[in-house]
């Protein structure tokens, strides 16, 4: 199995395995310890929401990821949210001035290098946009990762990422006792959106045209736009849901069930195999796969795999998803959803909002992807996206694209 995640598709192994069983929730018992995965949607709906009690986040997931996210709220079962949630109150998240100044310096390196006709890792320049902003947001205080341009033009960059972050975070915790750590979330996850945001106005110029146009008649070609501009955009909610179904920045989680055993309701009809109950043992981990639930055919029909927005603005399939919210988790479900929500709509699309404003065509440049970061060519024969997926996606913590996502942008010619 480890060996095949290297070469899968990401999380293909786990989907092959629930196919192979025709069952959407299984004990995989590894070294003899029970280990349940989930692509159920049911039961994910249990595990966060309707049997939340008879959850936590759990020890050992605690212990796996303390070096990583320390004590701060996302490696936390207490009530902490209560400390974090005036920093997102909707006067704070509607005061666009902060997008705009970050969304500037962003375009501005994105100009420059389209003037030189150079390709751009708009994974490693997202992830210091939404760095810079969040920061500032947060904390008062920029880290600056955009204006010293480590690795955007260059394949082989100095330094990466995420050493600059990791020199750079160790301040951002003297500054603020805020849990600093929400830096990570709050960066990466809207990055990781942008980054496949971009990759699909790539491949489907028809999206980017129908966006640009739904952008130019709200807001004209050079006005910054407010939050009533966005509630009326609805293409450009269908575009930013559409790539977080298909690709969630938080494409599996973990939780643990708590000392007492439970059962878990009866399973989703995905299989229409056995509609009884399941055993849930007691201190035992459950993993769940909201990538897969969100490309289930069984939940989104047959185009499931398909990028298409027109099914967030098309009345029967919002019907369907408004009857079943479970089926669409990128945010979470249940008390510990997450609370940045607004603020990554507004973030994300203002970006976009000023990007399509400059530009009107982007191109994958792939001869610019690392080697051993193309999509294997044995993708190609088999079943869901991989057959005609461009770029190799990954999961770790978040989802990313291997080797960055490499693209030249072009300016419009009003
Ligand atoms: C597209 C962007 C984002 C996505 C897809 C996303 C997704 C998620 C998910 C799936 C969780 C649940 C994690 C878990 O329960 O283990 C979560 C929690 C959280 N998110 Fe987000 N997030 C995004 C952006 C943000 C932003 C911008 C912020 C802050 C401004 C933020 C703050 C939080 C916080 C504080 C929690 C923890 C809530 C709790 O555990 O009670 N997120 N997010």
């Amino acid at each position: 199995m480890m060996g095949s995640f290297k070469t899968s598709y990401v999380l293909d192994v786990y989907l092959q395995l629930f196919e192979e069983y025709q069952s959407t929730t299984l004990n995989l018992r590894v070294l003899w310890r029970d280990n349940i995965i989930s692509m159920d949607q049911e039961h994910m709906k249990f595990v966060l929401a309707t049997g939340f009690p008879k959850f936590w986040r759990g020890k050992s997931q605690k212990e796996r990821m303390e070096l990583f996210l320390g004590e701060g709220i996302f490696n936390r079962d207490d009530e902490h949210r209560s400390i974090a949630r005036p920093f997102f109150a909707r006067e704070r998240i509607s005061d666009f001035d902060v997008f705009e100044r970050y969304s500037a310096r962003t375009l501005g390196i994105v100009s420059s290098l389209e003037a030189r006709n150079t390709a751009c890792d708009v994974q490693d320049l997202y992830g210091r946009f939404t760095l810079d902003t969040a920061s500032e947001f947060l904390f008062g205080k920029n880290l600056d990762t955009l204006m010293d341009g480590i690795g955007l033009s260059s394949p082989i960059a100095d330094k990466t990422f995420l050493e600059h972050l990791a020199d750079s975070t160790e301040d951002t915790v003297r500054f603020q006792p805020l849990d600093h750590k929400i830096l990570f979330r709050l960066s990466s996850q809207t990055a990781c959106t942008l980054t496949y945001i971009t990759y699909f106005l790539a491949i489907h110029p028809d999206v980017a045209q129908k966006l640009r146009s739904e952008v130019l008649e709200h807001c004209g070609p050079t006005s910054p736009p407010t939050f009533d501009h966005f509630r009326n955009m609805k293409y450009m909610r269908a575009v930013i849901n559409e790539t977080l179904r298909l690709f969630p920045p938080v494409p599996l989680n973990v939780r643990e069930s708590r000392a007492a055993p439970c059962l878990l309701p009866p399973p989703d009809r995905t299989y229409f195999s056995d509609q009884r109950p399941l055993y849930m043992p007691a201190k035992t981990i459950i993993m769940y796969l909201p990538l897969l639930i969100q490309r289930n055919p069984a939940l989104w029909g047959n185009d499931a795999d398909e990028f298409r927005p027109e099914r967030w603005i098309d009345q029967e399939s919002i019907a369907k998803y408004v009857a079943n919210p479970t089926m669409f988790t990128p945010f979470s479900a249940g008390p510990r959803i997450c609370i940045g929500q607004n603020y990554a709509y507004n973030q994300m699309s203002y970006f976009l909002v000023r990007l399509l404003q400059q530009f009107d065509r982007f191109t994958l440049a792939t001869e610019f992807q690392p080697e051993g970061s193309h999509p294997p060519s044995e993708w190609k024969g088999r079943k869901g996206r991989q057959s005609f997926e461009k770029i190799w996606p990954s999961a770790a913590l978040t989802l990313y694209v291997k080797g960055g996502l490499w693209v030249k942008f072009h300016k419009a010619r009003l």
